[in-house]
C-alpha cells in the first residue's frame, strides 16, 4: 500500500534521507520512531506529495503521491498543526473534507463520525486558534482521517493529549487499521506502540536501520526492576533502592527476594520497567549488534 525505496533527500550541507527505504501493507500499523532529525518528517512530507526526493520513489497504491489521484489515498497529520486558527473546529473539517472530495451528506456523516471517535464534539463551534496544543493536534488528526484514506501518516499526534483522549485517539487510528488502512505512525512514547500493536521501523541519519514485530525487536532487551526498602537497600549502605537490570526483571525481581533472606521483609515496593525505546537505540547503536532492516 505504501512503499518507498532507496529515497535520498538533501537540503543544502544536511542530509535528510539516505537510503530510506519502508513498505506499509494494509491493515498494518507501523511505529516509526527514532531519534530527532532522523528522517521522519522529511519522508512523511514526500509520501503525501508535499516533495520530492532527489532520487528514490514512493508509491501510494501503486501511484506517485503527487498525482492527485494519490494525494486522496493520503491523509497526514503533520507535527505543527496546520489549520485556521479564526475558522471553528467544523469549518476546518469542512475545508479539509471538502479539499479531499467529500460533500453534502457524505461530509456531514464522516464530520460527525470522525468528531465522535475522537471525542471533538463539545469543540466543534470552537474557533481553532482558542484550542489547547493537544485539542489542535486532535483536530489535526481528525482532518487526516476525514476522507477515510487508505493511506495515514500522523506524525506524533497525542502529544500534549490527556489519557482520556489520546485513548480516544488510538482507538480512532487502531479502528482505521481494522477497515485496512495503511498507518505510519511516528511517536517517541513506545508503550502507545503497543497498544496500538504497531510493528517497528526504526529511523536513524536518513534511513531505516531495523524493521519488524515489536517482539522481534525488543526481545532480549535488558528491562528495569527496582526494589524500594524500608532503611538501606541489602548491601547498599546510602540508598534504599536495589535496581537490577535484565531481560526478565520480573523473574530476577523473584530471584532476588529468595537470596535475601530475613531482609526481605522490609521490601516496601517494587517497580518493574520494560525495555524503552532508548534501550532499542542504545542497543541498535551498539556495535556488535545485528538486526532486520
Ligand atoms: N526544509 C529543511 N531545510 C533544511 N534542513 C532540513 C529541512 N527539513 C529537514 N531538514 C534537516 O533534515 C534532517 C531530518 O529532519 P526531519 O525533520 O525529517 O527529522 P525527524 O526525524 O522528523 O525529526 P523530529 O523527531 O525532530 O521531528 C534534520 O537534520 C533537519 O535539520
Amino acid at each position: 500500500m505504501l512503499h518507498a525505496s532507496r529515497l535520498r533527500r538533501r537540503f543544502g550541507p544536511a542530509t535528510a534521507l539516505d537510503g530510506f527505504d519502508l513498505t506499509v501493507t494494509a491493515g498494518e500499523i507501523c511505529g516509526l520512531i527514532g531519534h530527532n532529525g532522523a528522517g521522519k518528517t522529511t519522508f512523511a512530507r514526500i509520501a503525501c506529495g508535499l516533495d520530492r526526493p532527489d532520487s528514490g520513489h514512493v508509491l501510494i497504491d501503486g501511484a506517485d503521491p503527487a498525482r492527485r489521484a494519490a494525494r486522496r489515498l493520503t491523509g497526514w497529520a503533520p507535527q505543527e498543526p496546520a489549520l485556521y486558527p479564526t475558522a471553528t473546529v467544523r469549518d476546518n473539517l469542512r475545508l479539509y473534507g471538502g479539499l479531499a472530495g467529500l460533500h453534502r451528506r457524505r461530509l456531514r456523516t464522516e464530520i460527525d463520525q470522525v468528531t465522535t471517535a475522537m471525542a471533538l464534539h463539545d469543540l466543534l463551534d470552537q474557533p481553532v486558534g482558542r484550542l489547547s496544543g493537544g485539542q489542535q493536534r486532535r483536530v489535526q488528526t481528525a482532518t487526516a482521517l476525514l476522507h477515510r484514506p487508505k493511506v495515514l501518516l500522523l506524525d506524533e499526534p497525542t502529544v500534549g493529549a490527556d489519557p482520556a483522549t489520546r485513548q480516544a485517539l488510538l482507538a480512532a487510528v487502531r479502528a482505521r487499521a481494522d477497515d485496512g488502512a495503511a498507518i505510519c505512525y511516528t511517536t517517541h512514547y513506545l508503550p502507545e506502540l503497543v497498544d496500538l500493536d504497531a510493528t517497528l521501523a526504526v529511523a536513524a541519519r536518513g534511513r531505516v536501520i531495523a524493521r519488524g514485530p515489536r517482539e522481534s525487536l525488543l526481545d532480549g532487551l535488558p528491562g528495569t526492576a527496582r526494589l524500594r526498602f524500608d532503611g538501606p537497600a541489602p548491601g547498599h549502605r546510602g540508598q534504599d533502592t536495589l535496581v537490577i537490570t535484565s531481560p526478565r526483571p520480573a523473574e530476577a525481581a523473584a530471584h532476588a527476594l529468595t537470596e535475601l533472606g530475613s531482609d526481605a521483609a522490609r521490601l516496601r515496593g517494587i517497580d518493574i520497567t520494560p525495555p524503552t525505546l532508548d534501550d532499542l537505540y542504545r542497543h541498535l547503536a551498539a556495535p556488535e549488534s545485528t538486526h532486520a532492516a
